[in-house]
């Protein structure tokens, strides 16, 4: 049987955790919980210091997340009009389907809730060398809700099958990492697993054209604003381009460049509903695109088109976000309303669209 390993980069509250022993399906080992619990520790510690982790050998085969991207750049190849057979609806739910130009605009949400970069919009890039920032967003096949909007089979085949098996296999990585979690904060895992059980997530393929570094100098365009995913975890697979910048949790204003040496890594950060859940004990870091760290600022080179994969982990729709008790005391006073996830997402999406064009 395959026990992949779990690699926690940056680990800096479990200095002498030693990479490659512990695996995340290790983590329910019966017979090893003093294992578990240090692999879980040392993973939410890096979270909470570095905003991020990256995890190595995660049970997702390398070859599978190879196969992601070339699907990934297949369709965004596609000509304009074959594209926007699978348009997104101008609402901004469902969230399903092909955004173009201005269709939405994460500057719409920068600073929101964060206070972060006060006072100064951010623009998503619209054209760049003629070419336009786009996405395409996926659900679940099984959705009782919301369907996926795709584009006829013979444009990109097998694109449609291999998106929706991409999403179960995805689906079960990211129960293992909240059960991880889940033993970290000290919640019951079957309570984490099953706020989850439904699998009503959300993953977003992104192609960001080539674009002059020139244009993103007077820091009114980045190619994505600062910002919060707003779901549980977000699990993200970036190719080796770079610009991906998360804020330190130690030194907030401080944003840190975090490249994939190979993109079979899974970069993971929380979103706010686990902060909500949490009752802030647990912050999601703002993280944002911008150059990468070989490109000299305000230069004339060209900084290349970039693809990256977030796939998105939410709660079931019809589950409370209200803090689990635990975080909860005299101490800490529950910070937050009850709402529902569905609620929630709905009221965060429909602010990344106000921006829409
Ligand atoms: O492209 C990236 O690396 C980040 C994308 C992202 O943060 C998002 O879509 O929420
Ligand atoms: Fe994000």
């Amino acid at each position: 049987m395959f026990y992949p390993t779990i690699h926690v980069c940056g680990v800096l509250a479990q200095p002498n955790y030693k990479f490659g022993a512990p695996s995340l399906q290790q983590i329910h080992y019966l017979e090893a919980p003093e294992e578990s619990k240090a692999v879980s520790a040392a993973l939410l510690a890096t979270l909470k210091t570095r905003g991020v982790a990256k995890l190595k050998n995660h049970g997702l085969p390398a070859e599978l997340i190879a196969e992601m991207f070339d699907y990934t750049k297949k369709f965004f190849a596609l000509p304009l009009e074959d594209k926007m057979i699978a348009k997104h609806p101008p609402e901004s739910t469902p969230n399903r389907g092909y955004s173009y130009v201005g269709q939405e605009s994460v500057g719409s949400i920068s600073g929101y809730e964060k206070g972060v970069s006060e006072g100064k919009q951010v623009r998503d890039i619209k054209y760049a060398n003629g070419t336009k920032q786009e996405t395409i967003d996926i659900g679940s096949a099984h959705d009782d809700l919301v369907d996926n909007i795709w584009v006829p089979e013979e444009k990109v085949p097998g694109f449609r099958k291999f998106m929706e098996g991409f999403y179960e296999s995805a689906f079960k990585v990211e129960l293992e990492i909240l059960a991880a979690l889940a033993i970290a904060l000290g919640i019951p895992e079957d309570e984490m697993k099953m706020l989850h059980s439904k699998g009503e997530n959300e993953f977003r393929l992104l192609h960001y054209p080539a674009i002059p570094a020139s244009e993103l100098s007077d820091g009114t365009a980045t190619r994505i604003a600062d910002h919060t995913d707003f779901g549980t975890i977000t699990m993200l697979f970036q190719d080796s381009v770079g610009g991906l910048q998360v804020e330190d949790q130690q030194n907030l204003g401080t944003f840190r460049g975090v490249e994939s040496a190979d993109k079979s890594e899974i970069i993971l950060n929380i979103g706010d509903s686990l902060q909500r859940l949490t009752n802030d004990t647990f912050r999601a870091a703002v993280h944002r695109v911008t150059y990468p760290p070989t490109v000299k600022v305000g230069s004339e080179e060209i900084i290349p088109e970039r693809f990256s994969i977030a796939y998105f982990a939410k709660p079931n729709r019809t589950a409370s976000l209200f803090p689990f008790n635990k975080f909860i005391t005299p101490a800490t006073p529950c910070h937050y309303e009850d709402i529902t996830a569905w609620e929630y997402n709905n009221l965060r999406i429909t602010k990344l669209f106000s921006g829409k064009a």
